[in-house]
């Protein structure tokens, strides 16, 4: 199965240190959504693995949550695509949930939901703790310069890292090769 999982902020949309609080606030990057759409129609399911610990701070509720998915799948579907599993943590960081990126919880859910093996499996993110969830389960760890990529390319990463520029260079290696 052709299984991709994506982080939301700053791989698909804008991120913002004062998080993503509003459907107004989320806007996809340049190319994100066609990137989607592109790889959907060329047969890749695309999941979604995010962070959002704004839920636990109280900066937005999971109705405002879900109407950016929601967003998100009509703006891919008007591509001709569609946006598959997109799992969210809801919990801080201090609530020690098995959930929350690094930990691999999520890419698990969507490898199980998907009967398919983690190993291998390319998991693009922005954020350091991205990678190193990715590594946890023997995954690939792809990191893409867009949100705080570049900032996470500073740092130490974890052994065979991927890096492009953004979604689209992702989506057409993905799709070409
Ligand atoms: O990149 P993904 O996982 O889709 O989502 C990241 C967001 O949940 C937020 O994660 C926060 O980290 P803390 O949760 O406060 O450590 C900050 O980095 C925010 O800037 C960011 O918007
Ligand atoms: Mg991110
Ligand atoms: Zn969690």
């Amino acid at each position: 199965m052709k299984l991709l999982i994506l982080d939301r902020d700053g791989v698909i949309n804008y991120d913002s240190d004062a998080y993503i609080k509003s459907v107004a606030e989320w806007i996809p990057l340049p190319g994100a959504i066609e990137a989607i759409a592109q790889l959907s129609k060329a047969g890749w399911t695309v999941a979604i693995a995010t962070n959002q610990s704004g839920i636990a701070r109280g900066y937005y509720d999971i109705a405002t949550l879900e109407a950016m998915h929601a967003r998100l799948r009509t703006l891919v579907a008007e591509q001709g695509g569609e946006v598959g599993l997109v799992v969210y943590c809801p919990h801080g960081p201090d609530e020690g949930c098995d959930c929350r990126k690094p930990k691999p919880g999520m890419l698990k859910t969507i490898a199980e939901y998907y009967n398919t093996p983690l190993t291998g499996l390319w998991f693009v993110g922005d954020s350091l703790g991205d990678l190193e969830a990715a590594k946890a389960v023997d995954s690939q760890p792809v990191l893409v310069k867009t949100g705080k990529g570049e900032k996470t390319q500073g740092k130490p990463l974890p052994v065979g890292t991927l890096i492009f520029d953004d979604l689209a260079a992702v989506a057409a290696e993905l799709i070409n090769n």
